[in-house]
């Protein structure tokens, strides 16, 4: 499991932990780390060329003593200092032993535009909103380099605790972050901002339950439905899907594509689309009556491209099982009959969806996804899987939010949504929790759109038929 916690928690930990090392300790472990990640970028570091930009907190003491240890094996060190009456001065000592030169910010250009590295140790984890007006322009002077920018903890300018971005941010290509992620390294906006991501161990002792959680392939491993010796396809969970429409038959034939390969013994589809489900896929189980006629099921899955009919949501909602609400199903669910299940539900949105969910719009969703999906959970009391560049689900409690690292914008392509509802459903029907149908879904989903994509486009059909694949390697 990869784990990112908010900044006062690391606040804590770092407290903790340096009260019981000598002073400076834990900044040298900092430093030592980002010199080894510039030194590893570099290749050669004797003769290479490189640029600290420094702003006035700790966050530019790592970048400098970071400079100072490249200096000492034979880099040109340049720093640029945005505020030298307030910058650290162990740091600079260090640099300047060394012979690394320190110039101010209007003399920057010259030296950025010859670096093969820029260190920005602008702002870390004390940064509030984006860039002052000071520091952004140094931040498009590296964008503009060529070099490589390396961001020291996290690219400056971005929210650590959300992964908002208000402002002007660096754009790094690396980002060396101490101690744990942060939840902004792994969340959008504020994740493409920080390019690859490497974690350097300081020692901070962090509590049980981190703010975001990232799945691996481990992870989900242990949680993949197996068939046991004495199962049978009931036992395996049948899943029940409710959607497609005349107007929109294909919807329900690619929610059945995901369901089938989910882990439930068997598929049941109710609604008007039976004879395409059934021509593509003849294990269904069809019925043409609504939901409360269908028979049992383990975990339902209403709503893809179902139309307007609110009759077959409601009957869903009152069964007392497991279920999952997608597209027309989230417009058409009646809150307080959400609110008032007993058995989990489980609601699929794209950010416009959650967006009229939550009476705001799809930019501020999509700017700030964490807020939204806890958001969105605690007022329907329901696990919410927010779908998108970064998908996220929250249980109703908005605790531990899952963000998952497999997804790829080729999943961007229509009907990939159908297919990660009947797959989460499957999953939903196979026993696992809500919490854990949608993020092992959502890994599968995200694993299988890059299989099926390989580097060109491909349908939602291809996504479902690559998750077999996807599952298998997870196994291995
Ligand atoms: N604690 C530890 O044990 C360890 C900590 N470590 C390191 O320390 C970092 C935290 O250091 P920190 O607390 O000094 O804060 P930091 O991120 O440098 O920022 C504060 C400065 O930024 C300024 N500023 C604020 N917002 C801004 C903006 N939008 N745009 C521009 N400037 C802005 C703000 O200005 P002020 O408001 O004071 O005028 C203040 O001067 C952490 O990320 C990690 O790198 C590691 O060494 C491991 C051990
Ligand atoms: N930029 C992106 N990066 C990664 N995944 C994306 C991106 N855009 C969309 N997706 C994924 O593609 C799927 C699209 O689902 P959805 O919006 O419901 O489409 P549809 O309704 O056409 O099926 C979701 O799984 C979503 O997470
Ligand atoms: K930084």
């Amino acid at each position: 499991m990869r784990t990112a916690y908010r900044v006062e928690t690391v606040r804590t930990a770092e407290r903790e932990l340096m009260a019981r090392l000598p002073e400076g300790a834990l900044m040298q472990r900092a430093a030592a780390g980002l010199a080894a990640a510039c030194a590893d970028l570099l290749g050669r570091v004797y003769g290479s060329r490189v640029v600290l930009l420094i702003g006035s907190g700790d966050n530019g003491g790592d970048a400098l003593y970071a400079g100072a240890r490249l200096a000492k094996r034979g880099a040109g060190v340049t720093a640029v200092l945005l505020n030298p009456d307030r910058t650290h001065p162990g740091g600079l000592r260090a640099l300047r032993r060394v012979g690394g030169t320190v110039v101010p910010p209007h003399r920057a250009d010259h030296a950025l535009q010859r670096a093969h590295v820029v260190v920005d140790g602008i702002v870390g984890i004390g940064g509030k909103g984006g860039l002052r007006p000071d520091a952004a322009p140094l931040a498009e002077l590296a964008a503009a380099s060529g070099a490589a920018v390396v961001a020291v903890d996290l690219p400056s300018g971005i929210e650590a605790d959300t992964g908002e971005v208000r402002g002007a941010a660096v754009r790094a290509d690396l980002t060396v972050t101490f101690g744990t992620h942060k939840p902004g390294l792994l969340i959008d906006p504020a994740r493409e901002y920080a390019g690859s991501v490497r974690l350097v161990d300081i020692g901070l002792t962090l509590p049980a339950d981190p703010d975001v959680e990232a799945l691996q392939h481990a992870d989900v491993a242990a949680l993949l439905p197996h068939p046991a010796a004495e199962s049978d396809k009931y036992r395996r969970g049948v899943v029940g899907i409710a959607a497609g429409s005349t107007r929109y038959p294909g919807a329900a034939v690619l929610a059945v594509s995901g369901a089938l390969r989910g882990g439930a013994g068997a598929v049941r589809y109710v609604g008007p689309a039976g004879d395409a489900v059934i021509a593509r896929f003849p294990e269904t189980l069809v019925s043409d009556r609504g939901p409360k006629h269908a028979g049992r099921v383990q975990a339902w899955v209403v709503g893809p491209g179902a139309g307007d009919d609110a009759e077959p949501v409601a009957e869903v909602l009152a069964a007392d099982v497991p279920v999952l609400l997608d597209a027309d199903g989230l417009r058409l669910a009646d809150r307080d009959a959400v609110r008032a299940r007993t058995a989990p539900t489980l609601m699929t949105p794209h950010a416009g969806e959650a967006a009229a969910l939550l009476g705001t719009s799809r930019e501020e969703v999509e700017g700030a996804r964490l807020t939204a999906v806890r958001d969105l959970a605690r007022s329907y009391d329901a696990t919410v899987l927010l779908k998108g560049s970064t998908t996220l689900v929250s249980g109703p409690d908005g605790g531990t939010v899952r963000v998952n690292p497999t997804g790829t914008a080729w999943l961007a392509t229509a009907g990939s949504g159908d297919v990660l509802s009947g797959l989460s459903g499957s999953l939903l029907a196979a026993g696992l929790s809500a919490l854990d149908a949608g993020s092992v879904a959502a890994y599968l989903h995200g694993l299988a759109g890059r299989y099926a994509a390989d580097g060109a486009p491909a349908g939602a059909h291809d996504v479902a038929e690559a998750i077999p694949a996807a599952w298998r390697d997870i196994r291995a």
